[in-house]
């Protein structure tokens, strides 16, 4: 059985529609007009125990009511989400104990506490028994590398070491899920990493289901292995993160500075797209031409000074989905936000 069920699922919200001018505004006072809001939009999928999941999409598309909803924090408007068995909105208690919870610009530490002191806390909230706690803690300070900072008050902290704290007290009770909302949100490039590696480790470790939402596509690139999108409440895509990179990218690219700036490249499968001088890009699928073919076709018919390749970039794929959609949008006039 699938750990979690998501069954066309739309969530409304009712938003009080505002009217521009000074009468409009206190008419408004009397009788307030409101419009439904659809954050989210008949989306389905299900994801197995274990899997790490990237959850995408441009601001406001739908990703934290749904994240909300598979808390139990919201309610869908209609469809059904079901996690571990359960309703999450009908037992938000039982599934609140199995399951784990980041946000990135929220803390869950307790300011004038020393980290250690935190810990105790976390562990009476959620009764976990002394051996489960103790292990679970030394595994997480060596593993988040904590312990110069474990009687530091939270206060004197930096924001990855708290962002490291947090991570540690959403794990300290075995959670089945983790929910994380820009988890390296701000961080630099060393925080960031140690953070990577520490989910990816806890997952290999004790097969924890991770579901990520971020606008950092390292992240997603080094942690997932799946990729939902969604926009504007509905589902763009759901597979392989390969599979997305095929289906989306322009496919790899090779950059080459040649001696002589008239070069001709005749090769149809690698197709110019760039020109600046001497260095020429070109786009080229793995499916057509293997990276060593078009190396050596170029290197042997031609002087170069250098050669690069390029992997096709989610993160560009991502954004030139997000514009192509915005565009969408201004041309037929629509809001950005799908009303009901
Ligand atoms: N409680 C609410 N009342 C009214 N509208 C809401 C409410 N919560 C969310 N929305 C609207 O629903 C849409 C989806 O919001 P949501 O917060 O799920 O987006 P998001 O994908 O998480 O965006 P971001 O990346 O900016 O956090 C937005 O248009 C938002 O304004």
């Amino acid at each position: 059985m699938e750990l979690i069920e998501v069954s066309e699922v739309s969530k409304e919200f009712l938003v009080y529609k505002r009217k521009k001018g000074f009468w409009n505004t206190l008419a408004g006072l009397v009788s307030r007009e409101y419009e439904v809001k659809k954050a989210v939009n008949q989306v389905s999928f299900s994801i197995t125990k274990g899997e790490m999941v990237g959850y995408v999409g441009p601001n406001g598309a739908g990703k934290s009511t749904t994240i909300k909803m598979l808390c139990g924090i919201l309610t869908p408007t209609s469809g059904q989400v079901i996690v571990d068995g359960r309703l999450p909105y009908e037992s938000r208690k039982e599934n609140a104990l199995r399951i784990g919870v980041v946000f990135g610009q929220r803390s869950q530490l307790f300011w004038d506490l020393p980290m250690g002191e935190t810990f105790e806390l976390y562990k009476k909230m959620y009764k976990i028994e002394d051996k489960r706690y103790k292990e679970n803690l030394e595994y997480f300070i060596e593993l988040l590398e904590m312990e110069e900072f474990l009687n530091r008050p939270v206060r004197q902290l930096s924001l990855g070491q708290k962002m490291r704290a947090n991570l540690a007290i959403s794990m300290l009770h075995d959670p089945e899920i983790v929910y994380l909302d820009e988890p390296t949100i701000g961080l630099d490039v060393l925080a960031k990493s140690r953070i990577r590696q520490f989910l990816r480790e806890v997952n290999r470790q004790k097969k924890t289901t991770v579901i990520l939402t971020t606008h950092d596509m390292d992240d997603i690139e080094q942690i997932c292995d799946r990729l939902i999108m969604i926009d504007r409440g509905q589902l763009q895509f759901d597979g392989k993160l390969d599979e997305f990179k095929r289906t989306y990218s322009g496919g790899y690219m090779l950059i080459v500075d040649f001696k002589d700036e008239s070069a001709l490249v005749s090769d149809p499968r690698l197709k110019l797209v760039k020109q600046e001088g001497p260095r020429k890009h070109f786009s080229f699928h793995k499916e057509d031409i293997s990276v060593a073919e078009a190396v050596s076709h170029i290197t042997g018919r031609h002087q170069i000074d250098d050669l690069q390749i390029k992997e096709p970039d989610i993160e560009e794929i991502i954004k030139s989905m997000y514009v192509r959609q915005s565009n969408h949008d201004k041309y037929d006039g629509k809001n950005v936000v799908n009303l009901a």
